[in-house]
Parts: structure tokens; C-alpha cells; sequence
């Protein structure tokens, strides 16, 4: 096994860049259609040279299919159930060129400055605010996500939610768990006729509108984005008019600075007496001691959290007040469904994850791609083929600053360009082109004199 610490073309060595191996590259599933159509049926499987010198690291349980994906690439995947300390962290990451992540570890700009070797990050998940997105992208590291692939599965719980907070379900399983009687229909309701407010009408707003109009509700929902109304539903202005309207008020944003506590004091005494409220977003969009309170006043009469400011790090760890301190008066409170973040924890959401994120990731690792990634500009050039074997691929992610492209192009213009892409966005700027009938001793030129351009963020020639 060779001890390689970077996937990059090693300048002592060029060699290596003619070891092109013979393992196939993976098809993407047929959901992954803007790909296939850029896929030949003879494309070469271009590598950035022996794939057993990349190094994989799998955190927080990230599903089988995902690992398979990898492993069968000649990867070396490393796997581990939880996530880790930031310090176990730090010195982990010091040494891999792909890391997968769910949405516990945070993946911070200290983490990633000793990320020296890395190149991509893949979130197994929707939710991608644990990762510095504007710190990777500034080193030339992609980020990729499954934008959709569990949003079914959180809408879904959050209708079962819905009925059980409406009946007082928990509560009444709970007692009868203890041995305890107790028949009630007092405060207990259908949701047929009720009004939901979703607030953030994206992937998982929009299904849920549908799933509850289906139950017989009305829905309202408030979103920053003017979005077309699905069904009979209906956008309202303010944030405000959905409180003061809704029965049922569900969370479906993403984490960020001005949804942090969006729903506190103020939010909860515009609320409906006897309204419910579910969260199933980020633990930081509603202030939980205020929640609490609301619950306790009876101004709301059930609540379902899926997420937590603070998450253990694992199954079998203490949710307690370490972790956050009003762990135990949250607790206490009855009609409070409370669930360790598992609204996309299905099968198929986890299958379809781990399939997704992971043909992404061997997609950039082995040809460069940027198709989907969340802080790069989107670059895809058509698949080099069988016909071309003098060929190679060189990328060259840059600062975006005036200049640039005349200082690439005075290097890669004594050869043939076939094909060249460049994007850019914001501050950087991703450059792919394919040269042909290029040796070993050439890429290994060309590749030092990007390198050693002021613009360079990260270069990689793949063969
Ligand atoms: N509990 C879980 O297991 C689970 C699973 C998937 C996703 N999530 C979380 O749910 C979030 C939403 O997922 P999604 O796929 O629907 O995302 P999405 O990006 O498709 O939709 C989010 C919507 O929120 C809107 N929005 C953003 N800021 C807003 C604000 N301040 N006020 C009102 N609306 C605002 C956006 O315009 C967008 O329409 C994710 O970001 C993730 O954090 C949790
Ligand atoms: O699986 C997870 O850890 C995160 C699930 C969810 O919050 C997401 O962002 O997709």
C-alpha cells in the first residue's frame, strides 16, 4: 500500500500519472440524469493516478451503499460509526483527500486548515451549515449534498407528528407502557380542518403541503422566496399572520444567522391558544426555554422536537443537561414528542443518500466534476474516451482575479486544448480543460508551472 499524502500529481514522480487503473468507473443512478447525459458509452475512466493512495474517511455512520460506492473504486475508506472530538478530528483529517460527514460533525475553518490533502467534502445529508462552505471553497475543497433525497421521509413524520400530538399519543402510550389506564377525548382533536403554517416552503414545505391538504387541512405557509402555491395552499407576507392563523406550525428552514431563534417569546405569544408546534429543521430555529414556557402557560398544548442546539455524538449517549441545560425541564413536559434527529432516517432516504453523495464524490475525485457541488461553480466537461488514451484533464482552481486566464492559456496554449470550461463564483474561480497528445514528462510541466501562478488556490491533472 503505497503511503501517497496527496491525490495531487507529485512532482518527484510523474510517473505515477500514467498508472491509470483499470477498475470502472460507477455508473450514477437514473435519478442522476444531467450526468448520464454527459457520460459516452465508451468514456475512459479517468483517475487521478493509483486510486489506492486515496484516503476516505467515513464519519457518523454514513449508510452501506455509500461505502461500497467508495470502496469498489480501490479507495481506502476508513469507517466510523459516530462522529468525533474535534481534536481526534484534526489529527484524522490531516491525512485524507475525501471526507464524509452527516450532520454532526462540524467541520470548521480550524478543522479544515489542517486539512492539507483534502479535496471534497460529502455531506450525507440535506443540511450542509456544519461545514465552513466559504473556508473550503477558498482552499479549492468542494462540498456536495443530497439536496432531496430524504425531504419524503421528514414530511412524512411530520404528518404521524401532527396525529400524535392531536390525540396526546405519546402520552397515552407512555401510561399504558407504566401499567396506567386512561381513556380521555378531552383537548384530544382530528387534524381534518385545521390549519398548518409551514414556514419554509422548499423540498420538504412543498411535500408536506401536499401530504396535509390530502388530510383534510388547510395550509399556509410563509417563506423570503415568493414561491408558487401547490395545490390550494397559501404564501402569506409576514411570519407573524402565520402564527396568528396556523393550529399546527412546523419549521422546514435551513440554519442560518436569521433563523437562529426565529421562533422565541415574541413568535410564541402570537400563537393561537392551543396551537402545536413541530421542529424538525436545526435545534437553533427555536429557543427552547421560551418553548418550554409556552408550553407550560398552555399556550402550547404539544410540541415535537426532531433537533437540538447541541446533539450527542453518538447512539447510546446521554441526552442531558451537560449537553444542554434545560434538558431536564424539556423533559418533564407531557404532550412533547422527542426524537434524536431522525426525520430522514429511513431506509430509503439513507440508501438514496449514501448512493448520491457518494457518485459524487468519485465523480470529483476521478473526473473533476463539479455538478452539484454547494460552493464551487457547477463545471462538467464531456467524458474524455477509450479513443483518446494520450489525453489528460487539467483542473485549476483559482482566485477570481483579473488576469488569470491569459497567464493559464500562456501555459496551456503551446498544446492542444480540445475542450476548456471556466465558472466562476464569487471569489473563486474553477478552470477544466482536456489537452491531448500530452506524455507523462509534459502533465508534470504543466502542472508546476500552474502551481507556481500567484492565482494557484488548487491544481490537479488527471489522467
Ligand atoms: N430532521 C431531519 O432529519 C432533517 C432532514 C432534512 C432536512 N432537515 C433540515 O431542514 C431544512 C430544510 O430542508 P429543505 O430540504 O426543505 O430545504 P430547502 O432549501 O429546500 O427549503 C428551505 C426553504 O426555507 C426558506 N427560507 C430560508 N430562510 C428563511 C427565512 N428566514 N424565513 C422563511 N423562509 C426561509 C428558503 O427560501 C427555502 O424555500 C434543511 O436545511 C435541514 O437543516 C432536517
Ligand atoms: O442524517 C443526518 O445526520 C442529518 C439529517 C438531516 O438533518 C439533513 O440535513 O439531511
Amino acid at each position: 500500500m503505497s503511503n501517497a499524502r496527496d491525490i495531487r500529481p507529485r512532482q518527484d514522480d510523474a510517473s505515477l500519472l500514467a498508472t491509470s487503473p483499470s477498475a470502472s468507473f460507477n455508473s450514477p443512478s437514473s435519478h442522476s440524469s444531467a450526468f448520464n447525459r454527459t457520460v459516452p458509452v465508451n468514456a475512459k475512466p479517468l483517475k487521478p493516478f493509483a486510486t489506492e493512495d486515496i484516503k476516505v474517511l467515513l464519519l457518523e455512520n454514513v449508510n452501506q451503499t455509500g461505502r461500497e460506492i467508495l470502496s469498489q473504486q480501490g479507495y481506502q475508506v476508513e469507517f466510523l460509526k459516530s462522529s468525533l472530538p474535534e481534536d481526534q478530528l484534526i489529527e484524522k483529517i490531516r491525512d485524507v483527500h475525501v471526507i464524509g460527514i452527516r450532520s454532526k460533525t462540524k467541520l470548521t475553518a480550524r478543522v479544515l486548515k489542517e486539512a492539507k490533502n483534502l479535496i471534497v467534502i460529502g455531506c450525507f445529508c440535506i443540511g450542509t451549515n456544519q461545514v465552513d462552505l466559504q473556508y473550503a471553497a477558498d482552499q479549492g475543497i468542494a462540498v456536495f449534498n443530497s439536496p432531496f433525497s430524504n425531504s419524503r421521509s421528514v414530511a412524512e413524520l411530520v404528518i404521524g407528528e401532527m396525529v400524535m400530538l392531536a390525540r396526546q399519543l405519546g402520552d397515552r402510550s407512555s401510561e399504558m407502557h407504566a401499567g396506567t389506564w386512561n381513556k380521555v377525548s378531552n383537548g384530544c382533536w382530528e387534524i381534518r380542518g385545521k390549519t398548518l403554517g409551514i414556514i419554509g416552503y422548499g423540498h420538504i414545505g412543498a411535500q408536506l403541503s401536499v401530504l396535509a391538504e390530502a388530510m383534510g387541512m388547510s395550509v399556509i405557509y410563509y417563506d423570503v422566496l415568493n414561491i408558487m402555491s401547490l395545490g390550494t395552499a397559501r404564501q402569506v407576507e409576514a411570519l407573524d399572520d402565520l402564527l396568528a392563523e396556523a393550529d399546527f406550525i412546523t419549521c422546514h428552514v435551513p440554519e442560518l444567522p436569521e433563523t437562529k431563534g426565529m421562533i422565541g417569546q415574541k413568535q410564541f405569544e402570537k400563537m393561537k391558544k392551543g396551537s402545536y408546534l413541530i421542529n424538525a429543521s436545526r435545534g437553533t430555529v427555536v429557543d427552547i426555554p421560551a418553548l418550554i414556557d409556552a408550553m407550560r402557560s398552555g399556550k402550547v398544548a404539544g410540541a415535537a422536537l426532531d433537533v437540538y442546539p447541541n446533539e450527542p455524538a453518538g447512539n447510546g449517549d446521554y441526552f442531558n443537561n451537560d449537553l444542554n441545560s434545560w434538558g431536564a425541564d424539556l423533559r418533564s413536559l407531557k404532550n412533547l414528542i422527542l426524537t434524536p434527529h431522525i426525520g430522514g432516517s429511513t431506509e430509503e432516504a439513507q440508501k438514496a443518500i449514501g448512493v448520491e453523495v457518494a457518485q459524487a464524490l468519485v465523480r470529483y475525485a476521478n473526473e473533476g466534476s463539479t455538478l452539484g457541488a454547494v460552493n464551487l461553480p457547477e463545471v462538467v466537461l464531456r467524458s474524455l474516451t477509450m479513443d483518446e488514451p494520450d489525453h489528460a484533464r487539467v483542473i485549476y482552481i483559482h482566485k477570481n482575479i483579473p488576469g488569470v486566464l491569459r497567464k493559464v492559456n500562456e501555459i496551456i496554449g503551446d498544446h492542444n486544448v480540445d475542450k476548456q470550461m471556466t465558472d466562476s463564483r464569487g471569489d473563486v474561480a474553477y478552470l477544466m480543460a482536456d489537452i491531448s497528445n500530452v506524455d507523462a514528462a509534459t502533465i508534470k510541466e504543466l502542472y508546476t508551472s500552474l502551481e507556481s501562478l500567484p492565482s494557484r488556490i488548487m491544481t490537479r491533472v488527471l489522467y
